[in-house]
């Protein structure tokens, strides 16, 4: 072990019940490689307590055109598994704020699974998103992580069993990633997220009862946030906050408008 506590717990051990702990996704390398690390800062400047950083990937099966785009992007820009490091180790002479790296396992085997949760927990990393690895695979990179301080997050989505959230709140740890709607990522429009998530959010109140809860896919405004995390720990965004860089990038202030738009998902301030 090379933390003796993991900021991801310090972070619901010490969070004020009054407050949704906001997670933001961003992809490393983009939509530069220079502006990750910036980036990262900034969001935690203007309320986020949470960072997932995406690691690129040419076929990524669960996300929609919006993170594809980024990826897509960011392995143009030649973005490559030591540079996500790199920006990790750099984030941590300024930060303690939680970093999860999300990720397929294909490009982390490639990389080596050992080497790569050794690198990832030296350089900063409190925990991993692998969402094609399901529970009953995950003994190839379970000892690895814990060795090195690496929280295993796991998801459960609408078409989960009792049964399974149960299995899985067992062997999750830092929290449980409650995916709202079936299908990829991506900002939905109109109700669509409401309608269907009262009864999946009943269903992970009453099974996932070991670990928190954060609530993510489809949020794109404080008022979906503060909805859909009603009963939940905290919210992730991730495609409208790369929608947003998007619109803006590389226009002169790109980074303040990504910011305000920030600081508007968590404290409603616009
Ligand atoms: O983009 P959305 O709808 O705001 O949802 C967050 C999501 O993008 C982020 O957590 C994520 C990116 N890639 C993923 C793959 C699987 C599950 C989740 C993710």
């Amino acid at each position: 072990m090379i933390k003796t506590q993991n900021r991801i717990a310090t972070l619901f051990e010490e969070r004020d019940d009054s407050s949704k702990v906001m997670s933001l996704f961003l992809t490393a390398g983009y939509p530069d490689l220079e502006s990750t690390v910036d980036l990262i800062l900034g969001l935690e400047e203007n309320g986020a307590e949470l960072i997932e950083l995406g690691m690129p990937f040419s076929d990524p099966l669960a996300d929609g055109p919006t993170i594809q785009h980024s990826s897509n992007v960011a392995i143009e820009n030649g973005i490559t598994m030591n540079a996500i490091f790199e920006m990790v180790g750099e984030v941590r002479k300024q930060s303690e704020i939680p970093i999860i790296l999300m990720g397929y396992i294909n490009p982390v085997m490639r990389y080596g699974i050992e080497r790569f949760c050794k690198e990832a927990g030296e350089a900063g990393v409190d925990g991993l998103i692998i969402p094609d690895i399901p529970i009953e695979e995950s003994q190839i990179i379970t000892d690895h992580a814990d060795d090195n301080g690496l929280s295993l997050v796991y998801l459960v989505a609408p078409n989960t069993s009792d049964e399974r959230m149960r299995q899985i709140d067992a062997q999750s740890k830092g929290f449980v990633y409650c995916v709202s709607v079936t299908g990829v990522t991506g900002a939905r429009e109109g109700d669509e997220v409401a309608r269907s998530v009262q009864r999946f959010i009943s269903r992970v109140k009453e099974n996932i009862t070991q670990n928190p809860k954060m609530v993510g896919f489809g949020i794109k405004s404080y008022d979906d946030a503060q909805r859909i995390a009603a009963d939940m720990d905290g919210f992730i965004v991730g495609s409208a906050l790369i929608d947003t860089i998007r619109e803006h990038y590389p226009a002169e202030g790109w980074k303040d408008e990504v910011f305000a738009f920030v600081h508007s998902l968590k404290y409603d301030k616009s």
